[in-house]
């Protein structure tokens, strides 16, 4: 049988270089194509250069003629980019991992459409540990759901450009959907000036962004003389990657639908 094809969009983009490098070393797949903007430096150079790794693919600037070469497109862009791509990816039929996070409504509610024709992995963070967290989160929410307050601070790189984090807000999600609450209604996004006391009902956010922190999420769990927090930190970007080729590999030879990293590990 032959290896899955993977095109890694954004090639020259932080994800985009660890993309590259796990799939070069990953024996179970091959690296079809990989492609940047147009004006991209990165453009027409060997993909494996930008890992120190030459392995003949060339950086395209065309996103339609690396996606006939993929069975499989990985896509740590921008909403706006990852969008333009699911379109692609729809009408060439080519299975699509999505870790670009700060989609709005409209952009989620494309991504569920375009999955009635083609599959789709998307979640904001495809690590192992973070999905685990994930399921912690929500029996830990499910025992304290009395008299604790809940906050959620998390820290990035200052390269980062939405706020809070996917993965803080989806950890949000968990918190109150165990709890019974609507986060759209009960999440509070930072405080300032004389905010008057702490609405029980509420599930805070704090967000951090300084030099090159990968990734760190704490969620803390506030009680009368004592505290559970539940936190991940993460010291490399190589677990999204991997977990981004779990999920492409979970998705070979489904026709359509819509899946996280949940369903990927089995942990639905
Ligand atoms: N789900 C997960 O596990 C994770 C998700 N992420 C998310 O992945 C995304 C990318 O992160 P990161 O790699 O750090 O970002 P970078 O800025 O390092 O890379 C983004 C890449 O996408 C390209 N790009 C930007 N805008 C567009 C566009 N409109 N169309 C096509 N390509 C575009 C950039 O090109 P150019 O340089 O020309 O702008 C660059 O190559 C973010 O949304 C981040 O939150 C990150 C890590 C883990
Ligand atoms: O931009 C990043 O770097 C990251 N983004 C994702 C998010 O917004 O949750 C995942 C991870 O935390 C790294």
């Amino acid at each position: 049988m032959s290896k899955l094809r993977i095109a890694v969009a954004g090639a020259s983009g932080r994800m985009g270089r660890m993309l590259i490098e796990a799939t070069l070393k990953d024996g179970e797949v091959v690296l079809g194509a990989a492609f940047d903007r147009p004006g991209s430096p990165a453009v027409g150079k060997d993909a494996g250069d930008l890992v120190g790794q030459p392995c003949g693919v060339q950086v395209l600037d065309s996103a339609e003629t690396a996606l006939k070469q993929a069975d499989c497109l990985i896509d740590f862009t921008r909403p706006e980019g990852t969008l333009e791509h699911l379109a692609l990816c729809r009408k060439l039929g080519v299975a699509m991992i999505i870790g670009t996070t700060g989609f709005d409504e409209a952009g989620k509610a494309a991504i569920r459409d375009a999955a009635q024709d083609i599959p789709v992995v998307f979640a904001p963070n495809m690590a192992v540990g973070v999905n685990l967290v994930f399921k912690l989160l929500d029996v830990a929410a499910r025992i304290l759901n009395q008299g604790y307050d809940i906050e959620i601070v998390e820290a990035h790189h200052k390269h980062k450009i939405d706020a809070p984090s996917g993965t803080a807000l989806r950890m949000g999600e968990v918190v109150a959907h165990a709890l019974g609450r609507d986060l759209k209604e009960c999440a509070i996004y930072g405080r300032e000036g004389v905010t008057g006391e702490r609405d029980p009902s509420t599930i805070g956010f704090a967000t951090v962004r300084g030099g090159d922190i990968v990734g760190d999420h704490n969620v803390m769990f506030c009680g009368t003389g004592e505290r559970v927090e539940i936190a991940h930190k993460a010291g490399s970007r190589m677990p999204y990657a991997l977990g981004s080729l779990r999920a492409a590999r979970f998705l070979a030879g489904k026709k359509n639908g819509l899946f996280d990293m949940q369903d990927v590990l089995g942990l639905r």
